[in-house]
């Protein structure tokens, strides 16, 4: 079907990376705030949310709240998230206990002929672990870490955490948003790159809470920050990740040790069909492949080193006869060793979180691969409550905030263009059924 190929074997490095490296080196990297910052030390850590909610109460009784809310805004030009009263950060979804294991697998798969074996399978890995999922304890540090960024800048909008498939579900923790006085908000997925699942299937999810909330009377308006896979804060940040994790792994050969970077893999059809709608596709595979060089180059020439490295997948599913984007990391890691690599650093670009994608499919399943292989394997950390990282978060906030109130921006960018943050009409679309997706032209 016309697939180009980003990269024959999947490899980089070697004559492909450095002839791609002269290209990538001359785009600009422009940060919206120093990356540096240190934190302010004249603001408390602040508590641990106790439930999805930001620490202090919505709008509720002024006495209970923080000074800050109390405050106006500082007399600066950063007007904070205005018009936005409140911030979500949206996830996927984890269960918490054994029983909440098998609800949830059925609400991720509903519809999607995802075969019951998978689904035993998956259900094995969560019940390896109790049936709790890491994600939801992940994101709620980073809905804390939100939080207190956005205090440090003075900004007073509550931080909401809700997901797609679990309980704090999105409708949920917006109606009840919405019941302290909440009308528009700004939300912030935690999946960085650009596709139906991780950026239309959010939209429609947004939709349908908007719906769902509008059916009961209650009016909300939810807008979303751009997809920030290629943000500097992003991707600079990992690239600072990577050169740790290689100058940690100590020092084989160039020759006997590969970068390989990790994301989900989706269906080739979902991949050929992402992007802005143009008729381009691949825009999936296409923003890993950009980054993974990026990646490369910059800890290259950091380290002074002629690093290689891959673009591999992991945590198939789907029907075996559907096509998923390949090679899968284990496979990967056998062809390796072949080849006589003896080390290799596992970099998760594709996810933010150590959730069970991470935690099962690399650190468990992966690294038993890699040790029967005999290959030393390091896995670089995902970019978790980096505060560069978080910075960056609150800059896309900020930048979104912006553009509502009708200011020009300047978005960052590195490597290539910053995504829109209103989707084109027609982009990633869901190759099943049409549905409302918000946040969107269509
Ligand atoms: C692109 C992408 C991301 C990254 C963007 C993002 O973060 O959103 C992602 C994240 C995640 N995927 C997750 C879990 C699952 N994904 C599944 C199934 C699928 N994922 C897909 C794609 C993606 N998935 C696809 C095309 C399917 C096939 C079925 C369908 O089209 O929907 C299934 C069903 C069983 C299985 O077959 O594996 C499960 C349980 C968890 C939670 C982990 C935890 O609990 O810690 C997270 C963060
Ligand atoms: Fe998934």
């Amino acid at each position: 079907m016309g697939r180009p190929p980003p990269c024959h074997d999947g490899a980089i490095g070697r004559g492909r990376a450095r002839r791609i490296a002269g290209v990538r080196r001359r785009s600009v990297c422009r940060m919206t705030s120093p990356i540096v910052e240190p934190p302010d030390p004249t603001v408390p850590p602040g508590d641990q949310p106790a439930g999805h909610l930001a620490p202090e109460p919505l709008l509720g009784d002024a006495s209970t709240q923080e000074s800050a809310d109390l405050e106006p805004a500082p007399e600066t030009e950063a007007t904070g998230v205005e018009p936005y009263d409140a911030v979500l950060l949206m996830s996927f979804g984890g269960p918490e206990s054994m029983d909440e294991v098998m609800p949830f697998l059925r609400r991720v798969t509903a519809g999607r002929g995802v075969p019951d074996e998978r689904l035993e399978s998956v259900a094995e890995h969560y019940y390896a672990r109790g049936g709790r999922s890491p994600i939801n304890d992940l994101n709620r540090d980073l809905q804390k870490a939100l939080h207190d960024e956005l205090r440090r800048r003075g900004i007073p909008a509550p931080v909401l955490f809700g997901n797609r498939n679990s309980e704090p579900f999105a409708t949920d923790v917006l109606r009840d948003a919405h019941d302290a006085g909440v009308r528009r908000v700004v939300a912030v997925t935690t999946s960085a790159y650009s596709s139906y699942s991780s950026c239309r299937q959010y939209r429609e999810d947004i939709a349908a809470a908007i719906e769902a909330l509008a059916d009961e009377g209650r009016v909300i308006e939810v807008d979303k920050i751009r997809q920030y896979a290629t943000h500097p804060s992003f991707t600079r940040v990992y690239a600072r990740l990577v050169t740790d994790a290689v100058r940690a792994c100590g020092q084989p050969d160039d020759d006997r040790l590969r970068i390989v970077f990790v994301t989900h893999s989706i269906p080739e059809a979902m991949d050929d069909t992402s992007g802005p709608g143009d008729g381009e596709g691949n825009l999936y595979e296409h923003q890993h492949d950009e980054i993974a060089h990026v990646i490369l180059d910059e800890a290259g020439v950091t380290l002074d080193r002629n690093l290689s490295g891959a673009l591999v997948y992991c945590s198939r599913s789907g029907s075996p006869h559907t096509p998923w984007l390949e090679p899968d990391v284990n496979d990967h890691l056998r062809e390796l060793a072949r080849k006589g690599v003896t080390d290799v650093v596992v970099a998760p670009i594709g996810f933010i979180s150590d959730h069970m994608e991470v935690v099962h499919d690399l650190d468990t399943e992966a690294a038993e691969t890699a040790a029967e292989l005999g290959l030393r394997m390091t896995r670089v950390p995902t970019l978790g409550v980096d505060p560069e990282f978080v910075m960056g978060l609150v800059d896309l906030l900020e930048e979104r905030a912006a553009e509502a109130r009708g200011e020009a921006v300047d978005p960052a960018a590195w490597p290539g263009a910053a995504m829109p943050s209103v989707c084109r009409a027609g982009c990633c679309p869901n190759l099943r059924v049409a549905k409302p997706a918000a946040c969107g032209m269509d």
